[in-house]
């Protein structure tokens, strides 16, 4: 049976939007029970995810074309302007007419059909505005608003880019956390070679670009299904961004040390620890989620590295670890916020008030993680955000009460070396970096 790709993407959204559901579990969920051909599957992710992201900026534009707001529109109907209205607005490669004819058709098979000439109206009416002027959606005059209503995302984003960035940069944060991510690759040296990989990456047609630091591949997004890629079953590499890639490097493990990474699952960084001693050495890496934990362990496995040990438990629990380290990671729980772009509706899911939570869990981890370190060893607090309340307040907060440690810059061997002459704290933004924004700090007692 052949299905309607544009009826799966109703499907989920039905799921998301109306039932909360995750974007990512819906899509899987839906694309999962059915075959689609690999194009029509992008297709599908791209107006799920696409749809999420906007949600926004099309709800403004059904308010300005509508008789009711996107608010009081029947929830059905809502789903569907929502997916005519983003292939209008995003997709060049649709024409306008068929973005019209499939919402008809979608209200017709989802018992809407009263409402097509509704639809139908509203749909041509954009495109028609859309062919005629530079941008038919109306902003309003505050500038908050106008970033969070043209780029999508909820007031207290832009408000918050906008204090701690300024107003250059936070329309600019908007847009660029509206880009599909970039799959960044750390390749394994203990299992391979960079070169075998670009080699086996060539051999199936997919490009890549070097990354500013040793082992590291970009892939552009989109590369299908990540465990065919050539090498994953060998262990030859690991999708980690370029920025959570940085972190490992500050941290400069050294071959045959004790290092603990305090919250460790799903293991990104306790592998890429692993690898930089040469598997030489002992890594604990615990976390409070053991489900999460065993994923460390299939990662471990698959990098055949021999060096790690999981632990379950709570940070702020695990007293046993007292004064035993060389070096202690903390890559803490946080908001994410970083990492907008891969995590299509993590703008409309967090809150300021977790915010503030995660603030106080990220200073009591902080705290205890400390005392694991040994005399002279090394801290490194890290987080994909870029909110200052998890950051720069959390470690400042920490200096305050223990005036024992200091901030560190970072080795000499740092791989980007414009960073290494600060002595303060390393944050990435996306917008300099192109990659995941991030903060990490390197701490020594
Ligand atoms: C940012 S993720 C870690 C990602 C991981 N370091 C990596 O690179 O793959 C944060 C982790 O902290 C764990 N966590 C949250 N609160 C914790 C706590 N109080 N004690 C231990 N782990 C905790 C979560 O389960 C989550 O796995």
């Amino acid at each position: 049976m052949k299905h309607n790709p544009r009826q799966v993407v109703f499907n989920a959204l039905y799921e998301i939007i109306l039932k909360d559901a995750y974007a990512e579990v819906a899509r899987d969920r839906a694309l999962g029970k059915i075959s689609l051909t690999p194009q029509d599957q992008k297709f599908v992710s791209e107006l799920i995810y696409g749809i999420v992201r906007r949600q926004r900026t099309l709800d403004a534009l059904i308010d300005q074309f509508a008789s009711k707001p996107a608010s009081q529109q029947p929830p059905k109907l809502r789903l569907i302007l929502l997916i005519g209205l983003y292939q209008l607005r995003y997709l060049t490669q649709v024409p306008d007419s068929a973005a019209v004819d499939t919402s008809v058709e979608l209200a017709k098979s989802n018992g809407l059909g009263k409402l097509s000439g509704v639809i139908n109206g509203l749909l041509r009416n954009y495109s028609r505005q859309q062919a005629t002027t530079a941008d038919p959606l109306k902003l309003p005059e505050d500038p908050i608003q106008r970033i969070g209503i043209l780029h999508s995302f909820p007031d207290w984003i832009v408000k918050l880019w906008w204090e701690e960035y300024g107003e250059e940069t936070a329309p600019l944060l908007a847009q660029w956390f509206n880009h599909p991510p970039n799959i960044d690759l750390r390749i394994n040296p203990l299992q391979t070679t960079q070169e075998t990989v670009e080699k086996a990456l060539n051999e199936v047609n997919i490009e890549y670009s070097r990354l500013p630091l040793p082992n590291g591949l970009r892939l552009p997004s989109g590369v299908g299904n990540i465990q065919q890629l050539p090498g994953f079953t060998q262990g030859w590499w690991t999708v980690q961004d370029y920025s959570a890639q940085l972190v490992s490097y500050l941290l400069n493990p050294q071959a045959g040390e004790t290092i603990i990474d305090a919250c460790a699952a799903p293991g990104g960084k306790s592998t890429h620890i692993a690898e930089l001693m040469g598997d030489q050495g002992i890594i604990y890496s615990s976390d409070r989620a053991s489900s999460r934990l065993k994923k460390v362990t299939q990662n471990a496995q698959r990098l055949k590295l021999n060096s790690i040990q999981t632990c379950v438990g709570d940070v702020r629990n695990l007293s046993q670890f007292k004064n035993s380290s060389d070096r202690v990671l903390v890559d803490a729980p946080c908001s994410g916020l970083g990492t907008l772009h891969r995590r299509t509706d993590l703008r409309w899911r967090q809150t300021p008030e977790n915010l503030l939570q995660l603030a106080q869990l990220q200073q009591e981890i902080l705290t205890e993680a400390a005392t694991w370190v040994k005399p002279n060893g090394i801290l490194v607090y890290a987080t994909c955000t870029i909110n200052p309340l998890e950051n720069e307040d959390v470690i400042q907060a920490f200096l305050a009460n223990h005036p024992q440690w200091q901030i560190i810059p970072p080795a000499g061997n740092f791989p980007v070396p414009s960073l290494t002459s600060l002595s303060n704290f390393l944050k990435i933004l996306p917008t300099e970096h192109n990659s995941d924004g991030f903060f990490m700090v390197k701490l020594k007692l």
